[in-house]
């Protein structure tokens, strides 16, 4: 059994959802396929998820939110008149979002996860009434109706265990293709709650696990992951495999095409991940795998967005529980950090930036009282880049080579870590040498 899911790219136009069914429709093996909102359909074009966003930014600032309303059922509606559906969805649509905005209104939290939500959701009924009228036995189910339940974090959700167990029991019940929105389970009480940006591709892993699935197929609009982002290296290096933790620490910072926990789901099942084309289905693509033979440096990637804490303290490195009190500061504010470089007398907590917003005045003060630092400074707009390899526990000068080359470009290195796996090495550096950074990485390590 194949688990496909198509992400916005692949299911942005009435064209490209004939091509995904194409792909879905020749193969026996394809048969639970998750989709997510139609994406761009070209640079200057708005993702459904967007314009779904907007609608809230406008409930919420108390205006009229009628253009905003109208945006999204146009987009649908011009899907299914070019694929000729033979009733209108747009009194559905239009009944649904006034419904969430009417009943949501005072739960901002939830209104914005609900919105967000119907891109997918819609979709995923769109594709299968078209594919039923193609003659081609398809059910849409909900996520409600699989059992995907999550945590009640909206926005940030994290999938509760007991789901795996019946997903499988009801989708081994059926035997149609069956078409699943992304992005999106429900919580215990009922609740729309979503997975962060980027999230059917969680949707995907999650329900490749719950069906033991054979293999786990991405479908996007490249042909795989490349060692750098295609936006700042031009026909950048192919990858033919990774493994998940490559895969991992690549995503986490900056390689978009593949969501940063979707691997989570699948580490101790081995199910292989492969991130192929729609518009090419039979190029090879990426594999994303448990273990292979090391090969060095695989990628470079890099993620802006990031907030730097530095604490000064003489003699930290002998006040035990120092480090304990400043994480239950952090775990009192509900705040996840991603590194936390130190020396013997100073350490750094290295932070996503909008998690910071409204808190950065009370982070800072409680430190100050609760930890007496003797310095305390806060440096915005750092980016993160990464070089990541599972062959860099056993290579040596990587350190050495990628220093040189970010030296040649006059980069300023803020951080340098690398964690106890070795499979990568993290700098910290001023967000707009980002795109310079990558570019001296790249040729060093791939030219
Ligand atoms: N290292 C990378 N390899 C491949 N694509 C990448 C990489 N980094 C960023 N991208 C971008 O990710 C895009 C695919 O992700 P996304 O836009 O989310 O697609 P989808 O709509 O299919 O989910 C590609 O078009 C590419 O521009
Ligand atoms: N549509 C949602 C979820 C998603 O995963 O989209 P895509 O597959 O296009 O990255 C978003 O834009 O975040």
């Amino acid at each position: 059994m194949k688990i496909c899911k198509f992400g916005g790219s692949s299911v942005s136009s009435a064209e490209q959802i004939k091509k995904i069914l194409n792909i879905v429709n020749q193969d026996l093996d394809r048969n639970i396929i998750i989709v997510s909102a139609p994406g761009k359909r070209n640079d200057k074009d708005t993702k459904v998820t967007d314009l779904l966003i907007q609608i809230y930014q406008a409930v919420m600032a108390g205006r009229d939110y009628s253009s905003q309303l109208e945006a999204v059922i146009e987009r649908f509606e011009e899907i299914a008149e070019e694929l000729n559906l033979r009733y209108s969805i747009k009194h559905q649509i239009r009944a649904e979002l006034t419904h969430i905005i009417a009943s949501l209104r005072d739960r901002p939290l939830y209104l914005l996860d609900a919105l967000k939500s119907c891109g997918e959701n819609f979709n995923a009924q769109l594709i299968a009434q078209f594919n039923v009228e193609q003659g081609v036995p398809t059910r849409y189910l909900s996520p409600l109706d699989i059992g995907l339940m999550v945590t009640d974090q909206p926005g940030n959700a994290m999938i509760l265990p007991d789901s795996y167990e019946t997903i499988r029991e009801r989708l081994s019940s059926y035997h149609e293709k069956i078409i699943v929105p992304g992005f999106f389970g429900y919580s215990e009480a009922k609740e729309i709650i979503t997975f962060s940006r980027g999230g059917s591709d969680l949707t995907g892993a999650i329900i490749s696990r719950a069906m033991n699935a054979e293999l786990y197929e991405n479908f996007t609009d490249v042909s795989g992951i490349y060692s750098a982002s295609p936006m700042i290296i031009r026909q950048p290096k192919k990858i033919d495999e990774l493994t998940y933790d490559e895969m991992r620490e690549l995503s986490y910072a900056g390689f978009k095409v593949f969501h940063d926990e979707a691997v989570a789901p699948l580490i101790h099942t081995g199910i292989p991940v492969v991130i192929k084309n729609t518009n090419d289905p039979a190029a090879p693509g990426t594999r994303i795998v448990s273990a292979h033979a090391s090969t060095g440096v695989v990628g470079v990637s890099c993620d802006t967005g990031f907030t730097s804490i530095n604490m000064k303290k003489y003699l930290m490195n002998r006040e035990i529980g120092f480090t304990r009190k400043l994480l239950t500061i952090l775990e009192e504010m509900q705040l996840s950090y991603d590194h936390m470089p130190s020396g013997i007398d100073n350490i750094s907590i290295v932070l996503r930036s909008h998690q910071l917003t409204g808190k950065l005045t009370a982070l800072i003060s409680r430190i100050q009282q609760e930890l007496s630092v003797d310095e305390i400074d806060v440096e915005e707009d750092l980016a993160i880049l990464m070089i990541v390899g599972e062959g860099m526990k056993t290579a040596v000068g990587t350190a050495n080579k990628a220093t040189a080359a970010l030296s040649r470009q006059q980069v300023n290195l803020k951080m340098i870590n690398q964690g106890s796996s070795e499979i990568s090495m993290m700098f910290g550096l001023d967000a707009n040498q980002a795109e310079t950074a990558v570019k001296a990485v790249y040729e060093a390590f791939f030219h």
